[in-house]
């Protein structure tokens, strides 16, 4: 086990009878790092997290964390992991402030150390106006919140969380986010290892990056050097006319692609291929009277995905 790593994940493979979901996944995730696990629909994403969590076993390799095998010392690693899972599990009629107290009895911290710890942490969320508010009536980003809290009742070096903030309105994302920041920046120790569908949320959050698809691992690396392997820039133009915008996707050269949601901009990956640049300029020649506007940025996490996961 290499001394930066927080879990070591070799050669795991899944099966759901003859159904092969994970297959052949290996990687380390980094101690103290903010780990994204993306990938389309079915890649796999909540089964490695659940596998990594001790809640499925997996059909063959192996995964390690801090140390501890999930198959042959379990309740180690349930002691150092804090989750979050996909659907939440809280009990409607109790309140924060007893869910936080059933979890520390779950854990044994004993009822005075349970006591304190769900207060630290009824403060650290202010979750104080809701303590004794049944979670059944509390908003789906508070709930959110009790459902991050109750992952860190036990002070975990770990914690997992599938797909944090579906659901939550922006303002709420964001708070969600800042706390996020805050608990892995506040101990150095402490890993975050995060599924999400959302790239947005991916940019604001990812130290590191893990792309799987088809139940493999096809990138794992920063936000940065991701972005570098799909090209140095964006393209995105807006043209005055949608028969325009039409008429320049149906005859692209370079492989101007519609923008999601603005139905006259099209946008294009550039990489250093200057072929592409050159036909990216004869494509904007067959259209020229009709641009509005033309702009150049980094490239995102999106042309990441969309080259990586997809492709
Ligand atoms: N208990 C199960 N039995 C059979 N198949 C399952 C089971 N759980 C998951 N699967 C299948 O395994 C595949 C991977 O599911 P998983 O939930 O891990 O993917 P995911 O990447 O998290 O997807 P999503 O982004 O949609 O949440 C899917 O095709 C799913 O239908």
């Amino acid at each position: 086990m290499l001394k930066n790593t927080s879990v070591g994940v070799t050669d795991l493979m899944k099966s759901y009878g003859e159904r092969t979901v994970l297959n052949g996944v290996s990687l380390h995730v980094r101690r103290g790092g903010r780990t994204v696990v993306l990938g389309p629909n079915g890649a796999g994403k909540s089964t490695l997290l659940e596998i990594i969590s001790t809640l499925r076993s997996p059909t063959s390799g192996t995964v390690v964390v801090e140390g501890h095998d999930v198959v042959t010392d379990t309740r180690a690693v349930r002691r150092l992991i804090g989750l979050a899972p996909q659907s939440n599990a809280l009990d409607p009629l109790a309140t924060p402030l007893e869910v936080l107290g059933f979890q520390g009895a779950a854990l044994g911290l004993g009822t005075r150390t349970a006591r304190r710890r769900s207060r630290e942490l009824v403060e650290l969320f202010r979750l104080g106006d809701h303590q004794n508010t049944r979670i059944a009536k509390l908003s789906g980003g508070t709930r959110r919140k009790v459902d991050l809290a109750v992952a860190l009742v036990g002070s975990p070096s770990l914690i997992v969380l599938d797909e944090p903030t579906t659901g939550l309105d922006p303002l709420a994302r964001m708070d969600f986010w800042d706390e996020l920041k805050r608990l892995s920046s506040d101990a150095g120790s402490r890993t975050l290892l995060i599924s999400t569908q959302d790239l947005h949320e991916a940019e604001v959050l990812a130290t590191d990056i893990v792309v799987l698809r088809d139940g493999k691992v096809i990138a794992h690396d920063s936000p940065d050097a991701l972005k570098s392997l799909v090209g140095d820039r964006t393209l995105t133009l807006t043209l005055d006319t949608l028969e325009s915008t039409d008429r320049l996707i149906e005859a692209t050269l370079a492989g101007f692609r519609p923008e999601s949601g603005e139905p006259t901009t099209v946008r294009l990956a550039l990489p250093r291929d200057p072929a592409v640049l050159r036909a990216a300029l004869d494509d904007i020649g067959t259209v020229a009277a009709s641009v509005e506007q033309m702009r150049l940025a980094g490239p995102s996490l999106d042309d990441v995905f969309a080259a990586l996961a997809t492709g």
